[in-house]
């Protein structure tokens, strides 16, 4: 159900309303306004793989729905071009991620966004992974 967040920008909480593949992981955009998001997702116990840790898909997808709000945050509808992920160390069952979506640039219809992913630990934030996407606006540019 659509409701208003200062936080979250219109164009990319319509597109999230319909966003079932992140709801059923159980992330939470906590914000997503001028090209900047900040999602959350606990890995659970079908988020683990063979070696014990969490799947890197699974952190793929955190990082891509994050960007996905930031380049959402816009306005016209854009989509992924490309991405790549370094898995920089191992996330484990009941982590609680954090992904944080900076806009690089935007060049005609092209965008470059970095995400971080990473957790709390007692000694400060250690980053469990680096995303770069690269976006494309489809949707009709103001
Ligand atoms: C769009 C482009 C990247 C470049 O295409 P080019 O042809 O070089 O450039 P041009 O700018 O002319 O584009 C025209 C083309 O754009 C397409 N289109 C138009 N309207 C819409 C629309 N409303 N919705 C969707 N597509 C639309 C249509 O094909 C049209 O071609 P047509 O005119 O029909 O012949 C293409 O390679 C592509 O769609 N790749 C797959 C992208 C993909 O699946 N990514 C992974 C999923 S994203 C994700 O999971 C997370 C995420 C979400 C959001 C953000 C970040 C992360």
């Amino acid at each position: 159900m659509s409701h208003s967040d200062p936080d979250i920008a219109e164009a990319t909480r319509t597109m999230l309303d319909a966003d079932t593949a992140s709801a059923s992981l159980g992330i939470d955009v906590v914000k997503a306004r001028d090209g900047h998001a900040v999602a959350r997702m606990r890995v659970t116990e079908r988020m683990v793989n063979g070696h014990g840790i969490a799947h890197g898909g699974f952190l793929f997808l955190l990082a891509d729905t994050t960007f996905a709000c930031a380049c959402n945050s816009h306005g016209p509808v854009t989509v992924a071009a490309g991405a790549e992920i370094s898995f920089i160390t191992s996330a484990r069952l009941g982590d609680e991620l954090v992904a944080t979506a900076s806009e690089r640039t935007r060049y005609g219809r092209n965008g470059i966004y970095d995400v971080t992913v990473h957790r709390e630990t007692p000694t400060g934030r250690e980053v469990i992974a680096e995303f770069r996407g690269r976006s494309r606006t489809v949707g009709q540019v103001q």
